[in-house]
């Protein structure tokens, strides 16, 4: 059943609407977590379809490649210099190098479910990398559209190299996002942005993961980069999914970072509001996160208040440090929304608001190779040499 977080209106499953009629709010699946043993997903391989008792779509059905089940790096080197115990989850290791995999791969399914040919979505980049592969995968027609010139080149190259049809706006995020979901409402395709409660069940399974990976106990608080919001509420509603169903006792504080001209959400905790107010024109080198009025804003400031988590802003310059920082120290590639996971850690340790010992677990959105153009202008150039080893071997003892 689909259920308004707002007004507690309930839908049919088979109904395709994105937010309630009766009061505008957002929407949520509802999924029975009773009497599903811990023990279910014991031998069971590694990927989201783990734990299929909780997705609420035809497993049979199922598009998927493989996704989820990723790395969970214990990072002792930051960790120690942070006086913090420190995992990364790495999401650059799904299929096509970004958590949305486990969105697209239900929301997909649920598209098969209900015998859609067309499916759509707004993008930043990563969204539509993500779908395009998995429409492709399920036999679906694709359409994408994308704010020109602020979409990272290999995001673009994957929507393109895996034939959907790609729309270039001019104009950003928010506005492409307004463009589709016209579209959607009008019955031309099936929107599979975060608005479609679907797509964020797929991404629930990030909370489980985590959960499982620290064998069935809970960290003391989960960060991650936050744009257009799903992801913090998703991984909120798998925890707390997890914890209903009796697998663990303790929660995480849920603790959002965003970059500082796109951050409604950390705007309105930091002053004590409930009220998420829109950003006009959202700025960051953070392509993944240009964000100004993210559609789950509501479901990402429950989820900061139930779990007294928080929110943090941090500029470009420590977006870009914190990317490479982790790059050389921990060896994880991640692009630059990614990074500010790490950024938003290093400033809430040093303003206090972390504790010494918490046990963190950073989630790492996206792949370093998303955004080649962003890690190459932040690097020497290679150094030019000529092919006798006595070259090499005299630069080689300057470093
Ligand atoms: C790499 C990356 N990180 C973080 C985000 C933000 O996630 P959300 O929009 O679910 O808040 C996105 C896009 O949404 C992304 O592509
Ligand atoms: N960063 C996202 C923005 C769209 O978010 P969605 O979760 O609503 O699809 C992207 O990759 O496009």
């Amino acid at each position: 059943m689909i259920r308004c977080i707002s007004c507690g209106e309930e839908y049919d499953d088979d109904e395709i609407i994105y937010t309630c009629k009766k009061c505008g709010s957002i929407l949520e699946v509802e999924v029975d977590v009773e009497n599903i043993p811990r023990k279910t997903f014991d031998c069971r391989r590694d990927n989201i379809w783990k734990y299929k008792e909780f997705l609420p779509v035809n497993a049979e059905n199922r598009v998927s490649l493989d996704e989820g089940g990723t790395p969970f790096c214990k990072c002792d080197k930051i960790g120690k210099e942070l006086g913090i115990d420190l995992y990364v989850k790495v999401e650059g290791s799904n299929p096509t190098g970004s958590f949305k995999d486990r969105g697209m791969s239900v929301g997909t399914t649920k598209a098969v479910d209900l015998g859609v040919d067309m499916v759509g979505c707004a993008s930043t980049g990563n969204t539509s990398a993500s779908l395009s592969a998995y429409a492709a995968r399920a036999g679906l027609k694709c359409a994408v559209v994308l704010p020109s010139g602020k979409v990272a080149l290999g995001k673009l190259a994957q929507a393109m190299f895996h034939g959907a049809k790609v729309f270039s706006i001019d104009g950003n995020f928010d506005d492409a996002l307004e463009t589709i979901t016209e579209l959607a409402l009008e019955g031309e395709l099936y929107l599979l942005n975060s608005i479609n409660p679907y797509r964020l069940e797929g991404q629930k399974t990030i909370g489980f993961e985590l959960v499982q990976d620290l064998g069935w106990e809970s960290p003391d608080r989960v960060i991650l980069p936050v744009g257009n919001a799903g992801n913090i509420s998703a991984i909120w509603k798998g925890i707390c999914e997890f914890k209903e169903a009796g697998y663990m006792k303790d929660v995480p504080r849920m603790t959002g970072i965003q970059a500082e001209n796109s951050a409604p959400i950390a705007n309105a905790v930091k002053s004590g509001s409930d009220e998420v107010i829109p950003v006009e024109n959202p700025d960051t080198i953070a392509t993944a996160i240009r964000i100004g009025a993210p559609v789950s804003s509501i479901k990402a400031m429950r989820a900061i208040k139930e779990s007294d988590g928080t929110a943090e802003t941090v500029s470009d310059d420590e977006i870009l440090d914190a990317q490479m920082y982790l790059a050389r120290t921990e060896g994880i590639g991640v692009e630059p929304a990614s990074a500010a996971s790490i950024a938003g850690l290093k400033k809430l340790v040093e303003n206090g608001e972390i504790d010494q010992g918490e046990r963190v677990v950073c989630i790492v959105t996206g792949h370093v190779l998303k955004d080649p153009n962003v890690a190459i202008d932040a690097c020497e150039e290679p150094t030019s040499v000529s092919s006798d080893p006595a070259d090499i071997r005299n630069v080689l003892r300057t470093i």
